[in-house]
């Protein structure tokens, strides 16, 4: 596998972490595009035409407008060797000193090939898909950007402005922060540079979504200001309620692992010190019993030299994996 980047020091990292060796010019039959997305369309059509037989996809977070860059850039004869696709995993921190090797295990990659699009090229890229152990969706560009928006987009912006509201909160407010706040706010530490692309790309099918969330919001905030002056405000509550339950009802549509329908697993939550060995020890604990662990997530005890470990199994086993941990010293809680 061969890299290249304008940037010397971000191809010289890639290669010295292994994702590849430096260009060295010989042939190219796949050459997969991860420039950010204002640029993806432009470095599509210079591959096209670096590498006259190859099969190049791009994997910009955005299908339409690059889809129709390309189209704009490349000789119409071109165009069936181009392959949009998208991988719907990623991380909140770029470059080459983020990447996971299994960052795309059991995710989704979302392949959107075009009218003019060969078939045997989309097979190379959804075989490519594969190989990293995603799992592939094909998809016309548009319905893509419209999903999206709906699941990537929207709430990156979500995210954002829940977490700009920490700005100025006083450190003694800041330290409450605990389960809420950090599910809600992780993506929030994503590029500025890239998200300011995929939203202008995408900014058709982002808005209309965007509006809903801003009239849901105000229906709320319009029966909150209401019950903070007249708590018995008939209709208040309801559309508060609403508000939540409409939300329980999308959140229990998201898929479980691997694509598959939404499980509900059982949770426990382990402390446990904050030193070397406590994670491994745990895991040795759990892998003791046979038991598979379905989830897991960390949290820090603020002032506190513990974490708060929370692993999801099948119910089936829950009762027993309490036990077992009990056993082995460790204190449990639901
Ligand atoms: N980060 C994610 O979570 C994620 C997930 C799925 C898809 N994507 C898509 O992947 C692409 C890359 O995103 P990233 O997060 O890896 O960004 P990144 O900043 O980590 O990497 C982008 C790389 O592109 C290089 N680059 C800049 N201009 C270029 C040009 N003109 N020609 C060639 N290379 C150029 C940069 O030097 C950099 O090394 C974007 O299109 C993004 O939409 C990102
Ligand atoms: O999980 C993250 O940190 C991501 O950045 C992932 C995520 C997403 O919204 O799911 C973000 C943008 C990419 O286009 C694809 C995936």
């Amino acid at each position: 596998m061969f890299l290249t980047d304008p940037s010397p020091t971000a191809q010289a990292l890639a290669a010295d972490l292994g994702a590849g060796q430096v260009d060295d010019e010989t042939d190219a039959d796949v050459v997969l595009v991860a420039a950010p997305p204002d640029v993806a369309a432009a470095v599509v059509a210079e591959q096209l035409k670096r590498w006259p037989s190859a099969v190049v996809a791009d994997v910009a977070s955005v299908k339409q407008r690059v889809a129709e860059e390309v189209r704009r850039l490349v000789e119409p004869g071109q165009l069936h060797r181009y392959v949009g696709s998208h991988p719907m995993a990623g991380r909140e921190r770029s470059g080459a000193v983020a990447a996971q090797a299994d960052l795309f295990e059991g995710r989704t990659w979302v392949v959107c090939p075009q009218q003019e699009t060969d078939p045997d090229a989309v097979v190379v890229v959804q075989e490519l898909a594969r190989a990293t152990g995603a799992a592939v969706i094909t998809m016309p560009a548009d319905e893509h950007d419209a999903a999206v928006a709906v699941v990537s987009h929207v709430p990156q912006l979500a995210a954002s402005v829940v977490a700009a509201q920490l700005r100025e909160l006083p450190e003694d407010a800041i330290a409450l922060s605990s389960g809420g706040i950090r599910d809600v706010t992780r993506i929030a530490a994503s590029d500025p540079m890239l998200w300011t692309q995929i939203l202008t790309g995408n900014a058709a099918a982002v808005q209309p979504v965007l509006q809903r969330v801003i009239e849901q919001l105000t229906v709320v905030s319009r029966s909150l200001e209401q019950l903070a002056t007249d708590d018995t405000a008939g209709g208040s509550r309801g559309a508060v309620a609403r508000l939540i339950s409409d939300g329980q009802l999308g959140h229990a549509r998201i898929p479980g692992k691997h694509g598959s329908a939404p499980a509900t697993y059982a949770t426990l939550i382990v402390p446990i010190p904050d030193e070397p060995g406590s994670f491994a020890r745990l895991f040795n604990d759990v892998g003791d019993a046979g038991i598979n662990l379905e989830d897991l997530r960390m949290e820090h005890g603020v002032g506190a030299m513990v974490g708060l470990v929370e692993l999801s199994v099948l119910p089936a086993v829950v009762d027993r994996l309490r036990e077992v941990l009990e056993h082995k010293g460790w204190s449990v809680h639901e």
